[in-house]
């Protein structure tokens, strides 16, 4: 488990990381989201302790993780998969680590096989590519067998199958019982391989809810429609006090089921082409409530929420 409470870091008059509280719990997957930028690598520093909080407090099941001898029993990590000695192979990497938190020699074969790099184990990192750097770095968290774990963009640079291995590794990590803690700058990677997100924006706490309620945000069901007699459905739809957007003979209702105007419809001998109820994507609810806090955004390509304007604005 995983407790930030009021947590801040601020870089000279930068504002990192801004009153962050939540909780990250054990057998679940965690997705911790937010545009470039928005601080997730500084919050999970400040988790590992290589960074100190400028006020608020984070703990690791209960204690300040700098505080626990031989860390890597306690949490494993993946921060940045470049930061490993190039001229070294990639079991010499893990053995080091393993004599340092004095973990049996016996467990680097193992993770080495775990991630598939057992055939690479000998070649120098340095001629290694960024997927397999990935691999080595998961290899290094998994290494001390850690009830909590934590991954910063772990699937950057994999290809399609290494996601795949990569999201059924979580799962299976979550299955026993461990916490996963990920982070990523795109919704679309979490989608399949979260049950819980965090999602902050410049720093501020946007959202902590399990995905299935984050996609209810995202969830202003409409019906859209298609009718060559459109004028006609339009009139009879709003009597009934629906929302119509026309475009055409296409129209998105809203504060109308699919059953109902299918009814309407079919009471008045109007013909219907399409009718579909349709959910706004999960990618669409993390867009719109991220918005206003792309660092680098092209103006004017998003839209923002008031609540997540609010929350932004405390942040500044
Ligand atoms: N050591 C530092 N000194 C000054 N500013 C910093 C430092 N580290 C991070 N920042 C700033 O703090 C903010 C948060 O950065 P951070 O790297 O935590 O974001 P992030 O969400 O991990 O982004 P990304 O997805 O781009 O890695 C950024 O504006 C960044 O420029």
């Amino acid at each position: 488990m995983i407790e930030a409470n009021e947590l801040t870091k601020r870089y000279g008059g930068k504002t990192a990381v801004h009153d962050l509280t939540f909780t990250v719990r054990p057998g679940r997957v965690t997705g911790f989201l937010g545009p470039n930028g928005a601080g997730k690598s500084t919050t999970l520093r400040m988790i590992l302790g290589l960074h100190a909080p400028t006020s608020g407090t984070v703990t690791v099941d209960g204690r300040p993780f700098a505080d626990r001898p031989r860390g890597l029993r306690h949490i494993g990590s993946l921060l940045d998969a470049h930061d490993v000695h190039g001229g070294r192979s990639g079991r010499a990497q893990l053995e080091a680590l393993a004599r340092s938190n004095r973990i049996p020699r016996s467990r680097v074969d193992e993770v080495l096989a775990e991630v598939g790099l057992t055939d690479a184990a000998r070649r120098r990192i340095g001629g290694y590519s960024l997927g397999m750097k990935q691999r080595l770095g998961i290899a290094s968290a998994l290494l001390g067998d850690p009830p909590v774990l934590l991954f910063d963009e772990p699937l950057n640079g994999l290809d399609p199958e290494g996601v795949r291995w990569v999201r059924g590794l979580f799962r299976r990590l979550a299955e026993e019982g461990r916490t996963v803690f990920v982070s990523s700058h795109l919704m679309s990677e979490m989608e399949n391989a979260a049950d819980d997100l965090i999602v902050i924006g410049r720093g501020a706490l946007l959202a902590a809810e399990p995905l299935t309620d984050f996609a209810a945000r995202g969830t202003r069901a409409h019906v859209t429609v298609r009718t060559p007699q459109a004028a006609e459905l339009i009139g009879l739809l709003t009597a009934v006090d629906a929302d119509v957007t026309s475009y055409g003979e296409r129209l998105e209702i809203t504060g109308a089921t699919a059953p109902e105007i299918a009814r309407i419809a079919l009471d008045h001998r109007i013909l219907l082409h399409h009718l579909a109820t349709e959910h706004a994507s999960l990618e669409r609810a993390f867009m719109e409530l991220t918005a206003d806090s792309v660092e680098y955004g092209a103006a004017g390509d998003l839209t923002g929420t008031p609540s997540a304007r609010d929350l932004v604005g405390e942040a500044r």
